[in-house]
Parts: structure tokens; sequence; C-alpha cells
């Protein structure tokens, strides 16, 4: 039986929670975005302002920046040769492998882009996030408007039933990214071979990025119930309190 929102609520501050363990006094984070990286802005704003930690981060959209500036914690603007020791984020779907598909939020190229400019990647997630393979999560697309009729062929023709993402507060217009493009989501149900199809994508002109994040992820810390397991690439999970290696 699948979880509660209830529970699933729970997990997300558990995993959230746990987290803060990866961080160290001086530390430049890069901030995720949806519900579970929102749980982790909320406490590190907390132990920035309680317990004097001293971090600074940049946000990976403009909900989090938001959240990460009312929360206390100070911010970074993008500049050349800026790194992350840590970015502490969400995923749609993760798997053994630490294999992900992001994006449900919208934030996926401004996330790829600060994972990609860290040092350590965090996942966290409640437990429903955790599949066997990739897929039953559509796959986002971030893609330039002008392009969208024939990436959406391209798509199709790849077996991915793209879809593209309506507002819910207007359900005429599409949902914007933060950059202003469009979002594609793709119903593949089944990824079986995710690198050959990141590959496919990347040859498809007007898809600015794409959901899929491949050997980027160094742990995930996924709660379920009230237990938190730390997963690493293809390696068993550990309970919590023998969380390993740190960054
Ligand atoms: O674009 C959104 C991000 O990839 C999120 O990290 C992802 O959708 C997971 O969000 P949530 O923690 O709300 O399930």
């Amino acid at each position: 039986m699948s979880a509660q929102p209830e529970q699933l609520a729970r997990e997300k501050q558990l995993a959230a929670d746990a987290a803060l363990r990866w961080v160290r006094d001086g530390m430049v984070l890069g901030l995720g975005s949806g519900s579970t990286a929102a749980c982790f802005i909320v406490a590190l704003g907390k132990a920035v302002r309680e317990q004097g930690l001293r971090v600074q981060g940049t946000a990976t959209s403009r909900a989090s920046e938001k959240l990460a500036l009312e929360a206390g914690i100070p911010l970074l603007e993008p500049r050349r040769g800026l790194r992350f020791d840590l970015t502490v984020d969400g995923a749609d779907e993760l798997d053994a492998h630490l294999r992900l598909v992001k994006g449900g939020g919208g934030a996926l190229l401004r996330e790829k882009v600060l994972a990609t400019a860290s040092d350590y990647l965090l996942i966290v997630a409640d437990s429903s996030k955790a599949v066997a393979q990739l897929g039953r999560f559509p796959l986002p697309l971030e893609v330039v408007p002008f392009a969208l009729p024939w990436v959406l062929d391209a798509v199709a023709a790849l077996g991915g039933a793209p879809v593209l993402r309506m507002s819910k507060e207007a359900p005429a217009e599409p949902v914007k990214s933060d950059q202003e493009n469009l979002l594609v989501d793709c119903h593949f149900e089944v990824i079986a071979e995710p690198e050959q199809l990141v590959a496919q994508l990347q040859n498809i002109p007007g898809i600015v990025e794409q959901g899929l994040f491949l050997g980027l992820a160094r742990a995930a810390v996924v709660a379920k119930g009230e237990s938190v397991q730390v997963l690493r690439p293809g390696r068993p999970a550990a309970a919590a309190g023998s969380f390993g290696e740190l960054p």
C-alpha cells in the first residue's frame, strides 16, 4: 500500500533534517527545489539563526531563493569560479544506482547547473521516490518555445508520449520555467536505458535540458516511516546512525 500524504510529508522532514549532518561550518551550498528541499532550507535557516552556522548558498529556483532569504541564509549570485561544497536537492525518482528523474517542479535546468558545479550532490527524498526502474514519473524537459512542435514530434518518435505542462491556476496557459521556457512531460513508463535516452534527447534541438541526472548524486537520504536510510550508488543502504563518509 502506498504511503499517505501526511506520512510522506513526515518522511520529507526526516530526510531533510538528516541531511543537515552533511553540512559543515563555512560551506558554500547549492539549495535545491521542491517540497523536500524546502524542508531542508527551512531547517538550515534555523541552524543559521539559532546555532550561528555560517554558510552561503545559491538557489536552484526563484521559489527556493525566496525561501532561503526568508530563512536568513546568505545568498550568492552566479559568478565564474563559484563551486559548491554540497548541494542538497530532491528527486522525483531515484534508482539503486542513484540515477535520478528530476524536474517535477520545473527547476531541472538550474538544478543540473548547480549539481554539476558541486563537489557533492546529496538527494533528500521520501520513500515514494525510490524505484526499481525509472520512467513511471513522466520525464520533464525544458524546451525553447519556438522549437516546441518539433520537440514534441521527436520525443513521440522515441516513444515518450509528450505532454505540454499546463498551469493549474490558469489551465489555458502553459507553465513557464524560471528561464521563460516551456516544460514537456514525457510518458515513457519504463526507461530501460537511461544513458541511451540522454544521448537521444541531447540530439534534439530546442531541448535546453532534460530531467535525467546520471552519475551526479553521491548519496541519497531516504526516509521510510520513522527510519532514515542513506543510499550510495550501487551499495547496500546504511541505516541512520551509520552515515559513513561525509563530504
Ligand atoms: O523541479 C523540481 C525538482 O526536481 C524537485 O526536486 C523534485 O520535483 C522533487 O520535488 P519534491 O521534493 O516536492 O517531491
